[in-house]
């Protein structure tokens, strides 16, 4: 489906009559109201969602990001209406979802834990043309849609593969297509790129790029991989203990860090002015050269920059260097949530 088609169907052009200008007031592809849901009784409960508010346009790829425990499959699956919220709403393309409406399911689909229960003993093309069906597409009308998408996964030479006799990341890109054959225009993908060679990751993070801002799909992609998240979204909403605590666009995201943080090299800074600099700035990172000059990073420096330039220069240090310091999005998750991604903590783990 094309951007402008998505629109068509799921939205209208209205017209402020104060300003004579056309207005789109395309209906968003997610809207959470208020959103809540609690594990458990009493001392016990856990607030897995925390009255989240959160608006998704069409045709847009967001990121979902959080530590464990954070939320976000809670969130998704209320999405899904798997989950019945405890209070607030879920509409998708201007639907409630409340677990008696099935005319929103239609629009959503998801591949939950970086995987969808395909049948292994059909063929790639067969389980493409079951999941049409479910979704009530008559599959014999998406034969070329179907092609393509295996094409664009580069999976033509598998298609009459049974499932089974399929590598691990091909079971995986085989997943994805079943979800995008059902037609849902909205698209919960948690972990997608889990498990697959860099070759495989590349060509499906692309794909998932063209589906949103060619085809008019609604991405809403979960993923501990920042690397992922950073090339492939154009939002990303952070969660931490049921709440959001960030939702911007990955380079607002990154250049708000950016500004704050800068790094300082001089063969002129010794231990007493390091502890000096330590005790009135926000100093995160002290290191040295392969020259033995020595480097500072001094995050939050903002306005506190002349500050630290007034000490410099009244030590008589001379700046070999200074720059701003370039935020990987793993920086500000940290900073944000107060914790490491798995990307960190595993490091060395295939995409
Ligand atoms: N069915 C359940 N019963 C009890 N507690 C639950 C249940 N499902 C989730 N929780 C709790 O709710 C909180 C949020 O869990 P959720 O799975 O939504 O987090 P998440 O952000 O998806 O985490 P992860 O990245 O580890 O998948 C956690 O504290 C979790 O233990």
């Amino acid at each position: 489906m094309q951007q402008d088609t998505a629109i068509a169907q799921h939205g209208s052009i209205a017209t402020d009559s104060n300003h004579n200008e056309a207005i789109e007031t395309a209906v968003p592809a997610l809207k959470l109201t208020n959103l809540s849901k609690r594990f458990g009784t009493g001392d016990d409960a856990i607030v897995a969602v925390d009255d989240v508010n959160l608006t998704i346009e069409p045709g847009s790829i967001v990121g979902l990001l959080g530590p464990n425990g954070a939320g976000k499959t809670t969130l998704i699956k209320c999405a899904l209406g798997i989950i019945i919220p405890d209070s607030g709403s879920v509409s998708v393309f201007g639907n409630r979802v409340d677990g008696t409406r099935r005319s929103a399911y239609r629009d959503v689909d998801a591949m939950l834990e970086g995987a969808r229960n395909d049948y292994w003993r059909l063929t790639v093309r067969e389980n493409l043309r079951y999941f049409a069906t479910i979704h009530g597409i008559d599959p014999n009308s998406v034969t070329q849609q179907h092609d393509r998408l295996l094409d664009r996964l580069e999976l033509t030479d598998k298609a009459d593969t049974p499932v089974r006799d399929l590598s691990r990341g091909m079971k995986q890109k085989v997943s994805l297509a079943s979800v995008l054959a059902g037609g849902a225009s909205l698209v919960f993908l948690d972990e997608p790129t889990l498990g697959l060679d860099v070759e495989s990751s590349r060509t499906l993070q692309q794909e998932l790029r063209r589906l949103a801002h060619e085809d008019g799909r609604t991405i809403v992609l979960s993923s501990h991989n920042m690397d992922v998240i950073e090339r492939v979204c154009d939002r990303v909403v952070m969660m931490a203990n049921g709440r959001i605590v960030a939702d911007d666009s990955v380079n607002e995201l990154l250049s708000d860090a950016t500004r704050d943080t800068v790094q300082i090299t001089s063969a002129d800074i010794d231990d007493r002015l390091v502890e000096t600099l330590i005790d009135r700035f926000s100093v995160t990172v002290v290191g040295e050269t392969a020259a033995g000059r020595t480097t500072i990073e001094i995050t939050h420096a903002g306005e506190r920059l002349y500050d630290v330039l007034d000490v410099l220069r009244n030590e008589a240090v001379t700046i070999d260097d200074i720059r701003t310091v370039q935020p990987q999005l793993e920086e500000v998750f940290v900073n944000l949530t107060g914790m490491e991604s798995e990307q960190t903590a595993t490091s060395g783990r295939a995409e």
